[in-house]
């Protein structure tokens, strides 16, 4: 599976950590930057790595700022791009499950290392249930146009 990456300045450590993770267990990576703490705009990361999920380059996306929240939001703007802010595994089991989301968003300044590892491992490993949940996820499609 390929998984783009984005972050800001505040997301830049864990974003370093989550490409060390995700490539020492088989992960093909797309790094979007950025690529220093210099401080920069995380909308423009976010969209990077959005757009590549949403072209069909990657199957999925991470993205980190300092809380999640902005590029999570941008991430979100992008047409059919589901990105979820999670700050515990229940959540990205469910996000998954329920919500057939294609990118993860997480906060490097509210969550460490080892909680995140396991964030990433159950979001790149649950499976979208179907059923009930296609519904939904249609009508949120649908909003989009
Ligand atoms: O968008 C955010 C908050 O919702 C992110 O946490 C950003 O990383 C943060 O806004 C950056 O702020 P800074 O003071 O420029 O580091």
């Amino acid at each position: 599976m390929k998984v783009s990456l984005g972050c800001d300045h505040g997301g830049f450590a864990m974003k370093e950590h989550v490409k060390g993770w995700l490539e020492s267990h088989g992960y093909e990576v797309q790094d979007c930057g950025c690529y220093s703490t210099e401080s920069v705009d995380y909308p423009v990361y976010g969209r990077a790595a959005a757009e590549a999920v949403a072209s069909g380059a990657c199957e999925r996306g991470i993205v980190v700022c300092t809380t999640g929240i902005g590029i999570s939001i941008a991430a979100n703007k992008v047409k059919g791009i589901r990105c979820a802010l999670c700050s515990e595994p229940l959540s990205a089991e469910m996000t998954r499950r329920h919500n057939n989301a294609n990118m993860l968003a997480m906060g490097g300044g509210m969550i460490g290392a080892n909680m995140a590892d396991r964030i990433v491992e159950t979001f790149l490993t649950t499976e979208f249930e179907g059923g009930r949940h296609e519904r939904r996820v249609n009508l949120i499609s649908d909003i989009e146009g």
